[in-house]
């Protein structure tokens, strides 16, 4: 009995909307659900303390920058990405595979590995799939992402082809090397925005024994329109019984419309930059409370909210921000958070109660509201 199980509680009827629970040594995770990005270790800004306050069940971390810096025996020393940070829930780590490309100057791709320089001191850095585990294995995260290679978009089918079977093959390479059965390995679809590649490459991801399925190379600039058929178009083709994580994702209606197209699990900085931008996310639309019209408004963010931000006016929170006070993005990182998993939260309920396309429809209409 393998020590991850999704339990599979409810579909939707309508939609591809799914309600389940995926189990973790470290203890379940409520689906649909959102991950916090916490890449260096720490989700930007907000103690471990709050970000369990938000409501988050399991964090994401980033081996690549974690790789660099401290580095993953120095993490390993400190006893691990658990320890160090003080989360007992559930981590999730990335594998490299996308900051090697969007962050580190690459020098080349190989079959064997990808080899960049460090965007932190210039080093050259080679990361095949094996050290992209090994790596993960020494940060003690719950799940794994395979290595993958991850190409910016618009790319010619060619291309796309390329790194997508090379994604494949390292896939395989990374479950072969994998040796810790306390730690789930997810596979990554690629495939840019060609059903007909990501129908292909989830056939050949899925026949391989991995505990859960990415489906990666989206939120990369496209559509959204292209981001929901895309998703949909890979999701057919995954087991139901498995999770279905989509990276990168995404704003609040990005959620529902992916939850509507069979999406358990997603992660996104959103919620935190916008935050540290004054930006805060409320069922009337995004509120820029930087803005001068807040400026005597002594309402809360959001009415209802029970985050520490919101026993504040927007007219204090709008002074943080104007007088340069680190406070500002803190309590608007927490209260983006918390949003972010009431949204959540009220969806899995919804989902129960076979209302999730009603629920839908009334969330976008007050995103869309945009009366503040
Ligand atoms: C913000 N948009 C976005 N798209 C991603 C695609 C991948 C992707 O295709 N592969 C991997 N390994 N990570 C991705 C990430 C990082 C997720 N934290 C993405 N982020
Ligand atoms: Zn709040």
């Amino acid at each position: 009995m393998s020590n991850f199980h999704f339990d599979l509680q409810h579909r939707d009827a309508a939609t591809g909307a799914r309600r389940g629970v995926f189990v973790t040594p470290h203890g379940p995770v409520q689906t649909p659900g959102f991950m916090p990005v916490g890449t260096q270790g720490t989700v930007k800004g907000v103690t471990i303390d709050q970000v369990a306050a938000t409501g988050a069940h399991m964090i994401l971390g980033n081996t690549y920058h974690l790789a660099l810096r401290p580095g993953h025996e120095t993490v390993r020393r400190l006893g691990g990405l658990h320890a160090m940070c003080g989360w007992e829930g559930p981590i999730l780590t990335d594998s490299g595979g996308f900051q090697v490309f969007s962050l580190g100057e690459i020098n080349k791709v190989t079959e064997h590995a990808a080899t960049f320089r460090s965007h932190i001191d210039g080093r050259i850095v080679e990361l095949t799939p094996e050290r992209s585990i090994e790596i993960q294995e020494a940060l003690g995260s719950d799940v794994a992402m395979v290595l993958d290679h991850v190409i910016a978009l618009p790319a010619d089918t060619g291309a796309v082809t390329d790194a997508m079977e090379r994604s494949i093959r390292w896939a395989k390479r990374c479950l072969e090397y994998a040796n810790s059965d306390l730690q789930a390995k997810f596979a990554i679809v690629q495939g840019g925005l060609d059903e007909t590649l990501r129908a292909q490459c989830a056939r050949e991801l899925t026949s391989m024994d991995f505990d859960g399925y990415a489906v990666g190379g989206l939120s990369v600039g496209e559509e959204s329109s292209e981001m929901y058929r895309v998703t949909a178009a890979t999701t057919e083709h995954l087991p139901a019984d498995h999770p279905r994580y989509l990276m990168g994702v995404g704003r609040p209606i990005d959620l529902l419309e992916n939850v509507a197209r069979g999406i358990d699990l997603f992660d996104c900085v959103m919620p935190t930059r916008n935050g540290r931008n004054s930006i805060a996310f409320t069922d009337a639309g995004p509120v820029k409370l930087r803005n001068a019209v807040h400026r005597e408004d002594r309402r809360p963010v959001e009415q209802g909210c029970p985050c520490i931000a919101c026993r504040h006016s927007r007219g204090y929170i709008r002074h943080l921000f104007n007088a340069g006070e680190m406070l500002g993005p803190i309590l608007l990182s927490i209260h983006n958070l918390t949003y972010y998993q009431r949204l959540m939260s009220e969806t899995r309920s919804a989902i129960e109660a076979d209302r999730f396309e009603e629920f839908r429809r009334e969330k976008i209409a007050g995103w869309n509201s945009a009366t503040t």
